[in-house]
């Protein structure tokens, strides 16, 4: 079985995978390493014998997290690096080692399953969007705030913005204007997240007319899916990627 990790700043996305590597053993979303090692532990019938990880976490965090994977599991880890140009994908950035690690994965299996023009944008604890053209040259993106960040800068820097998880649910129920705090901040943020979805979508016709691809990937990728008809939602679009960037052989 092989074990994909996808290590965010807030979140380890983890799966096994069945040694054919098309069924899916186990998936979760867990918040610690800790958390992590239980999850595995607890499962019957795991058998590890290979691990490919992907993070965008400090060298350290990682290398911690690696150490603990071998010693428990015994596995051989691949960990996805920063290259220049992979699976037909051109990095764009000045400086390629600079681009966040889940965005190049993210858009190595979006121009994969896409095999034209694609966009391609990830709602987690940021927000991002990235742009490869039919050729494979990737010609940038855009970083900014998700939603975990936008809500926690309004009820660390106010007084009164304060609610529970229940009411931010509940809130999300509808798009219209709010009538609890509750209410107008999560709609408030959302709204902020589609539009910035929408002017992404905007440019990229701008570049390709209708000729494009849109993928949403991400925790929060829910949350804009119907403000963009068309898109497609992968959840494990960048663990594609990283079956890509860390083939076994
Ligand atoms: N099962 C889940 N577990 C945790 N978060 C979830 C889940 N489903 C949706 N979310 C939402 O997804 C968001 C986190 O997104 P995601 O897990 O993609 O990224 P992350 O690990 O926090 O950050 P990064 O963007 O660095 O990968 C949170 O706003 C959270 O509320
Ligand atoms: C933007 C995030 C935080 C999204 O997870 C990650 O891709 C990252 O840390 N990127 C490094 C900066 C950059 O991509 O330019
Ligand atoms: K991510």
């Amino acid at each position: 079985m092989i074990l994909e990790l996808d290590c965010g700043n807030s979140f380890i996305k983890w799966r096994v995978l069945e040694a054919n590597q098309a069924v899916v053993f186990a998936e979760g979303v867990v918040d610690s390493d800790v958390a992590l090692l239980g999850g595995l532990h607890s499962l019957v019938g795991l058998s590890l014998h290979h691990c490919r990880l992907v993070s965008v976490r400090a060298q350290e965090e990682t290398s911690r997290l690696v150490d603990v994977l071998v010693a428990a599991f015994g596995v051989s880890i691949s960990c996805a690096a920063p290259s220049r140009e992979m699976a037909g994908v051109r990095n764009g950035y000045e400086e390629y080692a600079r681009l966040g690690l889940d965005r190049w994965l993210a858009m190595l299996g979006g121009f994969r399953l896409a095999s034209r023009a694609c966009l391609v944008l990830d709602f987690g604890t940021a927000a991002t969007a990235d742009f490869i053209a039919a050729d494979g040259k990737h010609l940038g993106g855009f970083i900014c705030p998700g939603m975990p960040l936008m809500r926690n800068q309004l009820r660390t820097h106010t007084r009164k913005i304060r609610y529970d998880d229940v009411a931010a649910e509940r809130a999300l129920e509808k798009l219209e204007p709010g009538l609890t705090t509750a209410q107008a901040v999560e709609r408030g943020c959302t709204l902020m997240l589609r539009g910035f979805a929408q002017s992404q979508l905007e440019l990229a016709r701008s570049y390709w007319g209708k000729e494009f691809s849109v993928f949403l990937t991400g925790g929060d990728a829910e949350l804009v899916a119907d403000a963009l008809p068309g898109a497609r939602v992968v959840p494990d679009l960048v663990f594609v990627g990283l079956a890509l960037a860390c083939p076994l052989s």
